[in-house]
């Protein structure tokens, strides 16, 4: 007995040791200061969870603007001081931007990896998303959305809108519903019709299997963040179940049934079957991921900036009159007879007061993170003369959120003001301090530099369009108005605009015409 506890004693005591040489890190000179954390192999992981944002305040009060914390097996270096975000952004040289990002993806939606150096494929994701996101491209993604947001509001069955009586639902579930709905057809298209089939017969198809993917992208969705921190899919069986039956819907064999698809899916698809050796499902796997990235951030975003507009008297008010002076400058009519509302993007860009809206709702709900890899060991020069040694395959990390809710950059920044990215002429403002100094990154929910999201621009317009078209045709009301905002879900920080915690009751019906 003695025997079998000594040898478990020894055991456990090597187990520490082995841990203790190898498993944490010894600051050489140079370096930032480092913790280790107690718990092994997972370091700081659980208390930097369950508050990131704390986390992050209490080392830079204790360290300074530059500090290393070992998160499940990674060391990480966090720089707070937004004078010298440049010094990362900018410095491409040292940095591995593709390393992180391709096998991210990889690990959480099942398809083979996208780095070219890995050998199964030789696009360029990169420009992929600039060509067909932006330039030419943007325009008519943003017409597909105009058009599919009022085919979901007002001709599908997706909102009860036939009677004029109030509807009450909640306001992320709407959302949800009519983003997800309108998105997934601007990207992927619609079904191409059979000879004989009715329009409605053909609709309601089709709203089915949208909503059967929605219900499988939520599922899908909850496990996001555990995927990302490395734990397998297997172990989420619902989830994984819901995954490869997204990717289903997905298959080339299935897109090739669909009308009017993105230039970006109509791209990818051609590059998958010409430049990669993916199989079928693999190839539906990466168009998965570009469903998760055009969804994921933008259905809270829409949420928090519906949220504030009709909490907040003002700003409804100067949303309100906005929209009406640009309909009526583009000679728009609204009526429900069929006609839809159609804005040009550059009329969509003349509206100031939604743009600081959308901003502000954005400041006030994003957590990303952004990250780069060291390729090598190299000095990282910050501002103000300070430098500090970095090891190869160390990460360097840019947490936003501490310039976004810090009191010297925003005053008040807990408080939603619709015009606080308004300057004195209601144009939108650009300029603030930080310590009495210009800030050049003061707004990163997109991320920063070469890793910055290719799609941000739909993005803004898609919202700007959900809202514009809200203020239009609807009348909207909170059902309690002095309900208190639901608080962010955490479990998702690090990965972009944050869920609320529960949802909001709201009560819609069309306008009197
Ligand atoms: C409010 C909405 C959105 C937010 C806040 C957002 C934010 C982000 C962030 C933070 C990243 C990662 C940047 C980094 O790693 O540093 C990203 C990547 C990406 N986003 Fe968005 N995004 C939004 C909407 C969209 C939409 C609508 C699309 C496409 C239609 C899109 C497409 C992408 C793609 C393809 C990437 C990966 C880029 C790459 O790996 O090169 N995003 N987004």
């Amino acid at each position: 007995m003695l025997t079998i506890s000594l040898i478990f004693g020894l055991v456990v005591a090597l187990c520490c040791c082995v841990w203790l040489i190898l498993g944490t890190r010894r600051r050489r000179p140079e370096e930032p200061p480092v913790e280790n954390g107690v718990i092994p192999y997972l370091g700081c992981a659980l208390q930097f969870g369950a508050n990131p944002l704390e986390f992050l305040r209490a080392r830079q009060k204790k360290y300074g603007q530059i500090f290393t914390c070992k998160l499940a097996g990674k060391f990480v270096h966090f720089l707070t001081d937004p004078f010298s975000y440049h010094s990362v952004i900018r410095q491409g040289k040292h940095f591995d931007w593709k390393k992180f990002h391709f096998s991210t993806s990889a690990k959480a939606f099942g398809h083979s990896s996208m780095d070219p150096s890995d050998g199964y494929t030789t696009e360029n994701l990169h420009q992929t998303f600039i060509k067909t996101l932006q330039g030419d491209s943007l325009g008519s993604l943003i017409e597909n959305m105009m058009e599919n947001l009022q085919l979901v509001m007002l001709q599908s069955n997706t909102l009860k809108v036939a009677s004029r009586e109030w509807q009450t639902d909640g306001l992320y579930a709407f959302c949800y519903r009519v983003m997800f709905e309108s998105g997934y057809l601007t990207l992927f298209g619609k079904e191409l019709s059979s000879q004989g089939d009715k329009i409605a017969a053909r609709q309601e198809a089709q709203r089915a299997l949208i909503l059967n993917a929605l219900e499988h992208f939520k599922e899908f969705d909850k496990i996001f963040p555990a995927l990302v921190a490395g734990l397998p899919i297997h172990v989420f069986k619902t989830a994984y179940s819901a995954r490869e039956k997204l990717a289903e819907g997905l298959l080339h064999e299935n897109l090739r049934k669909r009308d009017n698809m993105s230039d970006l899916i109509s791209l990818r698809m051609f590059l998958n079957d010409t430049l990669s050796t993916f199989d079928d499902m693999g190839k539906a796997k990466t168009h998965l991921a570009l469903l998760w990235a055009s969804q994921a951030n933008t259905l809270p975003a829409t949420f928090w900036s519906l949220l504030y507009t009709i909490r907040n008297p003002d700003a409804l008010r100067a949303a309100t009159d906005e929209v009406h002076r640009v309909l009526e400058k583009a000679s728009q009519k609204v009526s429900l007879d069929g006609k839809h509302i159609s804005l040009k993007r550059e009329e969509l860009e003349d509206m100031p007061v939604l743009d600081s809206i959308i901003k502000e709702a954005m400041r006030l709900s994003s957590a990303s993170m952004n990250i780069r890899v060291a390729k090598e060991d190299f000095t990282l020069h910050l501002d103000g003369n300070e430098s500090y040694a970095i090891r190869k395959d160390d990460i360097i990390a840019l947490y936003p959120q501490m310039v976004h809710l810090d009191p010297e950059v925003y005053e008040d920044p807990l408080t939603f003001k619709y015009d606080r990215f308004l300057d004195e002429n209601g144009r939108e403002k650009t300029i603030f301090y930080h310590k009495g100094r210009k800030l050049k990154y003061y707004y990163m929910p997109f991320g920063s530099g070469i890793t910055m999201c290719p799609g941000r621009f739909f993005a803004v317009h898609e919202i700007k369009q959900f809202l514009c078209l809200l203020l239009s045709y609807f009348e909207m009301e909170l059902v309690d108005k002095n309900v208190k905002l639901p608080t962010l879900d955490q479990s998702r920080a690090g990965l972009g605009i944050l869920q609320p915690t529960h949802d909001i009751e709201f009560k819609y019906r069309l306008k009197s015409p």
